[in-house]
């Protein structure tokens, strides 16, 4: 198929602008490559200890025979209920690469937030840089050097990107991506939407309220929204990084197993067919397109427009928001799950889901065909279910086509979307960059002009809502909330209030240096606003009463403001003690560091360049 001449545009303006720091970076992996590892090359107590807790048998292996090991990042925790079921993860992995005459060990385990416990609290201010302290303990797991390939588990939101970045600094070695899969269904996440907004007109108590959210979030797997974590899985199927097909199979089945124990041999398979796949080979230009197309034709999380700047950034190479929104023009929008529209992933999977999209895509010129993946048969393998067939004869994985779109208000083909571009958006004008996620927006709120309300923090407006100051037109500005401020949290909580208003027919919109979920959606709000406040951006400038235009069509975002006067006004000062009095408690003063050396979100708020 012919490459679309858009994406081909976008992949060349990459490919050129990260030439010099591309190809830097591959000859780090190739003289990784080159050096000798493992066993027979470190000294005698170095290899005692690296296998000492192995079972003897395995100890040989490793050591005498020399098998390949497989080294496990593994980001279970109790506090995520999608990361849950990995703590029974390493054992299926170590029993499959036994069987197949390897070793597995656990390398490191990773921390992993659970972006729906901080939510709004004090505690969301880690979870950006979070992503930056996975992947340095990822690199501390590998840096022990004795692994000929890694299996990465985690799925939520900071945790793949950060295990990518780790593992990216490590991009001689093979490494497959394993996630958990969702929760099934509960209480849909309109239904719950919906009592939060009566809990926040007080029309309901927070007994109803608590029983909604239980309801929603009942049991182990990935909450069921298209936010960041399931836009992370789509990611990766699009990026080749899975098994194919295994990003939205719920755990607890036996096909979850099976396709577990794939990944260890898809892993060894690298290794013995010295197939020249390492990750770092992988994550290439066009396999970095590849994940901006899937994640523009899914309408999924904004925080990808900071996380895959900062994953590129990993591989050498080098993308801004200009690439996203000129691909946005050419990406239809082949999927509507909440808050794009009111299906959750499980019918996202039943209708045709990432194999879907990944063949319409590539069908239409809209991905790259011609890149490396984890398995020999390229994407093309990633257009087809997975399923486990038992009994005698007939047990074992197979995959089938994924075929024509099983329920047309979920999944479309190319050539009849939702619409005809992309679900982000970028705005720029006098307040800065920022992006907009325009697929969860209704038409009619697209573009808001009204006076701004300025706010020092989440909690401001949530009590100027309750007070009622706020039931007009209105541009909420919320500052001081970008990665040099707290941290960069996500204001998610503010959709509630917001919506309350949209609701009762008020044209409002949200404007801030900070994030929002991936789950946020119907409100329009530009976010990521670059520079950030505290880095003397120009919404430190703005005032109460100010008119702001938002125009997620046009593409801008202004204070209409006199020029004279704008330049005239001195930039307002952040309060720092109030960040770091309702900070305290949850060790936000270990980042200050993070928060000196982050670079801007469109550079991905990375800490460690
Ligand atoms: O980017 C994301 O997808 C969010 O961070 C998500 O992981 C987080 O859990 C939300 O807070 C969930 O939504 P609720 O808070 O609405 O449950
Ligand atoms: S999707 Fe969000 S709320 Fe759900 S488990 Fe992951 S981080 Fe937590």
């Amino acid at each position: 198929m012919k490459l679309h001449p858009v994406l081909e545009a976008v992949t060349a303006r990459i490919r050129e602008r990260s030439a010099p720091t591309r190809s830097a970076y591959l000859a780090r992996i190739e003289a990784a490559a080159s050096r000798d590892r493992g066993a027979d090359r470190m000294g005698c107590a170095n290899v005692a200890h690296a296998f000492a807790a192995l079972p003897d048998n395995d100890k040989f292996r490793v050591v005498a025979e020399r098998a390949p090991n497989i080294g496990i990042v593994n980001s279970y925790n109790d506090m995520l209920s999608a990361h849950a079921p990995l703590g029974s993860f390493p054992h299926i992995i170590k029993d499959e690469a036994r069987k197949l005459g390897a070793t597995a060990q656990v390398a490191s385990g990773v921390p992993a937030m659970c972006d729906g416990v901080t939510q709004g609290t004090a505690g969301m201010e880690l979870s950006l840089f979070s992503r930056d302290v996975i992947a340095m303990a990822t690199a501390v797991g590998l840096s022990h050097d004795v692994f000929d390939a890694a299996l990465m588990l985690g799925i939520c939101d900071k945790i793949v990107p950060g295990l990518l970045i780790g593992a990216l600094h490590f991009g001689h070695l093979p490494t497959v991506f394993v996630p958990g899969g969702p929760m099934p269904s509960g209480l849909s996440n309109n239904e719950k939407a919906k009592v939060r907004e009566q809990a926040a007109q007080g029309l309901v108590g927070r007994a109803e309220l608590l029983e909604a959210e239980s309801k929603a979030y009942h049991t182990q797997g990935t909450c069921t929204f298209y936010g960041t974590a399931n836009s992370n899985q789509m990611l990766m199927e699009a990026m080749g990084l899975h098994v194919p097909g295994t990003a939205f199979i719920q755990p607890q089945q036996q096909l979850r197993e099976e396709l577990t124990r794939e990944a260890v041999r898809t892993a060894l398979g690298i290794v013995k067919a010295r197939r020249f796949a390492p990750i770092g080979r992988i994550v290439d230009e066009r396999c970095i397109a590849n994940a901006m197309a899937a994640l523009l034709a899914t309408g999924g999380s904004t925080n990808h427009l900071i996380h895959w700047v900062a994953v590129a950034r990993a591989a050498g190479i080098v993308i801004d928001w200009d690439d996203f929104d000129r691909l946005s023009g050419a990406v239809p929008l082949l999927s509507r799950v909440y808050p794009n529209g009111s299906a959750d992933v499980n019918a996202f999977q039943e209708a045709g889901g990432p194999g879907y999209v990944i063949r319409e895509l590539l069908d239409a010129g809209l991905m790259h065909e011609d890149v490396l993946t984890v398995r020999e048969g390229g994407i093309r393998e990633y257009t087809r279910v997975p399923d486990w067939a038992e009994g005698p004869g007939k047990a074992g994985l197979k995959w089938t086509d994924v075929g024509a779109s099983r329920d047309d208000t979920v999944v479309r083909p190319a050539r009849e979307p939702f619409s005809a571009t992309g679900g982000l958006r970028l705005l720029q004008g006098n307040l800065g960059r920022s992006v907009i996620k325009v697929s969860a927006v209704p038409e009619d709120r697209h573009v808001i002009e009204a006076p701004a309300r300025i706010f020092d923090s989440q909690e401001a407006l949530q009590s100027a809502f309750k007070a009622g100051e706020l039931d007009r037109d209105v541009v909420c500005v919320v500052r001081w909330q970008g990665p040099q401020a707290n941290g960069m949290p996500e204001l998610h909580k503010l959709t509630p209030p917001l919506a309350v208003l949209q609701g009762k027919g008020f044209r409002v919109a949200l404007v801030t240096d900070g994030r929002m979920s991936g789950a946020s959606g119907k409100v329009p709000a530009a976010i990521h606003v670059s520079p950030e406040a505290a880095a003397g951006g120009p919404l430190a400038k703005l005032r109460d009463g100010d008119v702001v235009r938002l125009d997620g069509v046009a593409g801008t975002l202004e204070a209409r403001v006199d020029p004279q006067e704008w330049d005239r006004r001195g930039p307002a000062k952040m309060d720092a003690r109030q960040a770091q009095d309702n900070g305290f408690g949850v060790g936000r003063e270990l980042f200050a560091g993070m928060r000196r050396n982050a670079t801007a979100a469109e550079e991905g708020a990375c800490t460690w360049l």
